[in-house]
């Protein structure tokens, strides 16, 4: 069985007898009406993207009530293109895991083109030019990462050809104003906070410098940040999607489906023609288009109103799923797990996310109604997190921390400040910081080196701890002054709002030679 028999029509029985699902719709007739008047072109094409938007639209497609797919346009890792979509035709297989141990295996065909977002690719870049002068375009969205939305000085210097992903998107969008001030909404589904206005900001910072730069009309910001023309609504997104992983390699090979290695780029993505993920999936988004959009309610996504988007993203991303995912991995790294599934059956570990989530957090959650604070943070401690089926890893979670420490905890600190709560009531969440500074020491709990996942401040971060080391006796902490007052890292000044010294004190704890990450976390969650 391989993908590319699909698209040939050309099927062996085996595909129904294994229970692969197949699309429903006439794929040719998709991709040509998608290029004759596309809707959507989503930039990004990792895992995540095949596993949940793509899929969606799938399912969208096979209802039979819609004619359009989505074409993908990565700015960044070119070899995700060459080697996990063109040679498949842009099919993927996607791979359910349910906790129930129930796999649903489903080619998804919704992806009808692969573009890489760069100029130097000329005929991409073409297309993707024609693309955003098409009236008929909806929406581009993105997940591209936290770090995707950087706006560097460097590259706003570079005037028309940016070399970062929102300078080429804003340099398409230039394309769009061209063609005819053509409105359009642009749709982050990244896990950051308030992820519409990381896009606004990037994309209004390029359109300003150009301006002044003179090598756009004033009319091009006006344009972008005319709200009846260009949107950026906010979202919310949850389906966890590990990386592809060897034992579900081994099952599709054992079925006979061929299209099963995996692949990781120079760039260090890990992708493959498949992707394996959760069953539990939630995309909440803004329902504010401009220009209309796909239905993807059709495939069960939510549209809400702001606030509402922003409470569900609040509950997710800075309470119930994502500061202990982050908590867990910091920790996990350094005990030397690398299975999320297998932390959760160390009661140290799952006390301590616990306590994190239901006794430090929970008191700043807002109740978003459409969704339940605490039937979701059940769900993730009691069945998401532990499910065995899933190949989830401390690792890839850990990969990126240093951009994601402000809002899965920064944001707690802060809502304790504005609310004025009594922070000596936060001692977990000093802990999971101080197990950073740890972490970032790349020695795990026996004394043994690890390499800690790849992470854009790794560098500069690790510089600051090098004068620590692991072992017992005094040393002279004060270097960790520099780490913790770090606001873009920390989201607060740690000193500023009195937590710097309880975590330093922390941190002494658990740098006091092997054994003494495990002695501190658990002298803590027991005590909480
Ligand atoms: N995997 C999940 O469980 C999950 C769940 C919800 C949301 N998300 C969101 O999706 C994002 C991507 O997750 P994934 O599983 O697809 O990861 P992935 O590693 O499979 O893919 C990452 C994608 O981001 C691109 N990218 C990375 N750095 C970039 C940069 N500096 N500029 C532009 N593009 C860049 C890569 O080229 C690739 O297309 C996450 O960071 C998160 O915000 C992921
Ligand atoms: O995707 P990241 O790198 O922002 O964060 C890692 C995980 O916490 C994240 O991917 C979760 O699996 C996801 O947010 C679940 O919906």
């Amino acid at each position: 069985m391989k993908l590319s028999e699909i698209k040939n029509g050309n099927l062996s029985a085996e595909w129904a007898e294994k229970g692969y699902e197949l699309p429903q719709f006439d794929i040719e007739a998709v991709k040509a009406k998608t290029h004759a008047e596309p809707t959507w072109v989503h930039f990004g094409a990792g895992n995540i993207f095949r596993a949940f938007p793509a899929a969606i639209l799938n399912d969208a497609l096979n209802t039979g009530k819609y004619d359009r797919g989505v074409i993908v346009a990565e700015s960044f890792d070119y070899e995700i293109i060459d080697k996990a979509y063109r040679p498949y035709d842009n099919m993927s297989l996607l791979v359910c895991l349910k906790s129930t141990g129930e796999i649903e295996k489903k080619v998804v065909a919704s992806v009808t083109e692969s573009l890489k977002a760069d100029y130097s690719f000329g005929e991409d870049w073409a297309r993707l030019v024609e693309i955003f002068q098409k009236p008929s375009l909806q929406m581009i969205s993105f997940t591209i990462t936290e770090k995707g939305y950087g706006v560097a000085p460097a590259d706003l210097e570079r005037g028309l050809t940016p070399v970062l992903a929102m300078g080429k998107v804003t340099a398409l969008l230039y394309e769009r104003f061209k063609a005819g001030k053509l409105p359009l909404t642009v749709q982050s589904m990244d896990n950051c906070s308030h992820n519409g206005d990381k896009v606004k900001n990037a994309v209004h910072a390029y359109a300003a410098k150009w301006v002044e730069q003179g090598l756009v009309p004033a009319e091009f910001l006006a344009y972008v940040q005319d709200e009846t023309k260009i949107t950026f609504p906010w979202s919310m997104i949850d389906k966890i999607t590990p990386r592809p992983d060897a034992k579900v390699q081994q099952m599709l090979a054992d079925d006979g489906f061929e299209d099963n290695y995996t692949i990781v780029t120079e760039k260090h993505t890990f992708t493959a023609p498949f992707v394996n993920a959760e069953e539990t999936q939630y995309l909440c988004i803004e329902d504010h288009y401009t220009n209309g959009r796909p239905p993807l309610e059709l495939g069960g996504v939510l549209y809400c109103d702001r606030e509402t988007v922003d409470k569900i993203e609040k509950m997710k991303v800075c309470t119930c799923l994502n500061p202990l995912h982050t908590a867990m991995s910091i920790y996990g790294c350094m005990l030397g797990y690398t299975l999320i599934s297998a932390e959760m059956a160390d009661e140290d570990l799952r006390a301590f996310i616990q306590k994190i989530g239901y006794i430090e957090a929970m008191p700043v959650v807002v109740d978003p109604g459409v969704l339940n604070p605490y039937e979701f943070i059940g769900a993730v401690i009691n069945r998401r997190l532990p499910n065995p089926f899933m190949p989830d890893a401390p690792q890839r979670i850990a990969t990126d921390t240093s951009q994601k420490l402000a809002i899965r905890f920064g944001e707690t600190i802060k809502a304790y400040e504005a609310r004025g709560l009594d922070k000596s009531n936060l001692i977990l969440i000093p802990l999971v910081l101080a197990g950073y500074a740890r972490y970032l020491k790349g020695i795990d709990d026996n004394g043994q080196a690890f390499e800690p996942s790849t992470d854009p401040l790794l560098a500069e971060l690790q510089a600051i701890v090098a004068p620590l080391e692991v072992k017992e006796g005094e040393q002279d902490f004060s270097c960790l002054k520099k780490l913790y007052s770090r606001v873009d890292v920390f989201g607060v000044d740690l000193y500023a709002v009195g937590l710097g010294e309880k975590i330093e004190a922390m941190a002494k704890e658990l740098f006091a030679g092997p054994g003494a990450v495990r002695k501190t976390l658990h002298k803590y969650t027991l005590a909480r």
